[in-house]
């Protein structure tokens, strides 16, 4: 009850004129979110490998209202890039107001097959360059009493069996940004860290890595970016969405996690997995 009671209440117009650096911004989850960001009015600055796709998403974040739109390209992999990315915003904007970390690097949905190579890239991708964005942006953040938006998902709070890699660096971003809240309180440092726990969501991505394997319906992308928003405006602490399958998840964990694993277990479809 405490998570799902009805938040501080949230209106568009509060984002208008806010300075937004969105990752992973060219499809799925991240792309919905600069679509909502521009009808509220945000200056945005996207980013992702794929400047085709991110061109298009800025013409029609335009189109949707946006205060301003521009993207930059680059990889995560590229320990450099986190820091290129946050002086564009400096350059352009002079200051920053919300972080929202989204991308992920792409993993393979299946038995772990041994390879460590694969982690350590991953690692870079979905959790260093989270700590080293926030690390190059957190002065301006401080500056603007900020948000920094931490998208993780239900497989870095339960282990999920074809997820391991995957996993581990979801549970990373828990521990690191969770520390991090503590000492940013004590320090009284005004910047807000919502970690988002995200269930099955309907993005090509995920369709297609796992329709095959799993019955359950994936929830919608829209909505799932709009909670997003909402949750790192009004400086939740975290966002469960689906509200209802992420609670019980995170519920059971602690109070049955025996029983939680054996549900987890029989909810794939284990014989439609090819091992490869
Ligand atoms: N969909 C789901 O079921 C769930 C998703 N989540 C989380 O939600 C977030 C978004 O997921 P979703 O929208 O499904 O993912 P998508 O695959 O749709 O989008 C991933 C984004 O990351 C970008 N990206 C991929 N590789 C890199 C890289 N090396 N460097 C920089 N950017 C990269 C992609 O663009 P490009 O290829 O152009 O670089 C794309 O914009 C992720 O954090 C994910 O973990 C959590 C739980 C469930
Ligand atoms: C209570 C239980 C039934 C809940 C089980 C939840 C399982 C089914 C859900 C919760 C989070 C989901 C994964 C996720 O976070 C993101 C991705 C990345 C994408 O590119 C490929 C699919 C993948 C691995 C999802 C696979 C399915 C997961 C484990």
């Amino acid at each position: 009850f405490y998570f799902y009671s009805a938040p501080p209440s949230f209106k568009e117009e509060m984002l208008r004129g806010k300075r937004v650096i969105v990752t992973g911004a060219s499809s799925g989850i991240g792309e919905q979110m600069a679509y909502h960001l521009a009808r509220m009015e945000t200056h945005l600055l996207l980013t992702a490998r794929t400047e085709a796709k991110l061109q298009k998403v800025v013409e029609q974040c335009l189109e949707l209202g946006a205060a301003s739109a521009r993207y930059i390209s680059g990889s995560m992999e590229d320990p450099s890039f986190p820091e290129v990315v946050v002086r564009e915003a400096e350059n352009t904007w002079g200051g920053l107001d919300m972080l929202i970390l989204n991308h992920i690097g792409h993993s393979t949905f299946n038995y772990f097959d041994g390879n460590v190579g694969h982690i350590r890239k991953l690692l870079e991708t979905n959790f260093l360059s989270y700590v080293a964005m926030t690390t190059s942006a957190l002065p301006m953040l401080k500056e603007s009493e900020g948000s920094i938006v931490v998208v993780s998902s239900l497989a870095g709070k339960v282990g999920s069996p074809f997820a391991a890699s995957y996993s581990a660096t979801k549970f990373a971003l828990d521990g690191f940004f969770s520390s991090l809240r503590h000492e940013f309180i004590m320090d009284k440092v005004n910047v807000s860290i919502t970690l988002c726990i995200l269930g099955y969501i309907n993005t090509e991505s995920a369709v297609r890595a796992i329709s095959h394997v799993i019955r359950d319906k994936p929830a919608p992308k829209e909505e799932c970016a709009l909670e997003i928003v909402k949750a790192g405006f009004l400086r939740q602490r975290e966002l469960h969405y689906p509200p209802w399958v992420v609670g019980t998840a995170v519920l059971l964990r602690d109070i049955a996690p025996e029983f939680l694993d054996s549900s987890i277990r029989s909810s794939y479809r284990v014989e439609n997995l090819k091992r490869t």
